[in-house]
């Protein structure tokens, strides 16, 4: 496997809102993309660009999204993930496979519209990582 750029620092919030004026007035994030819904992943997103990577803003859909515990655990919110960028996703889930590392799910796709999985924390030190398929040029 060929660990790639960052693609993206997830950042979880109970307002995206509230998150997007904070990186906007505080930060002076210029380059802020419009919020939009993922359901099947459960989340609200907003990206924000840097220079080299993005933030990703995730907002819970609902109690079932797979962010709530998070949010619950952590009112205000907080870092979530890190993403990683692979050329293949399934050469990536057979190699952690091998190496023992829990999966979490089947690949699906993910608010940049390419494969995406996720190592569990445990696995990784206590940080949660998101891997996903490099974007195909053009894309
Ligand atoms: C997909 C769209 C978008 C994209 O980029 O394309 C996104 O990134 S959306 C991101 C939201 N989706 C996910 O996070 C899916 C993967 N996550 C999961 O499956 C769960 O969140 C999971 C399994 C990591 C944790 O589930 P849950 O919170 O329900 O379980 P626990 O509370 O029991 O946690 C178990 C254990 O893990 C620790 N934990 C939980 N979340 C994190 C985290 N973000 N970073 C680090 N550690 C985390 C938690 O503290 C528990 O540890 P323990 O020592 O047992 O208390
Ligand atoms: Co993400």
């Amino acid at each position: 496997m060929n660990l790639g750029r960052l693609n993206h620092i997830g950042i979880a919030t109970p307002s995206i809102e509230t998150s997007i004026a904070l990186y906007r007035d505080l930060l002076g994030a210029t380059r802020v993309h419009a919020p939009f819904d993922l359901p099947a992943q459960g989340v609200r997103v907003c990206f924000i660009d840097t220079p080299n990577t993005q933030i990703e803003l995730i907002e819970p859909l609902s109690d079932e999204s797979p962010i709530a515990g998070f949010i619950a655990k952590n009112p205000a919110g907080g870092q979530h993930h890190i993403c990683f960028e692979v050329p293949d996703i399934h050469v990536a889930i057979a190699e952690l496979g091998a190496k023992g590392a829990r999966v979490l799910g089947e690949p699906r796709i993910g608010a940049h519209g390419t494969l995406i999985v996720f190592v569990h924390p445990k696995d990784m030190g206590g940080t949660l990582v998101e891997l996903m398929e490099t974007p195909r040029e053009g894309h």
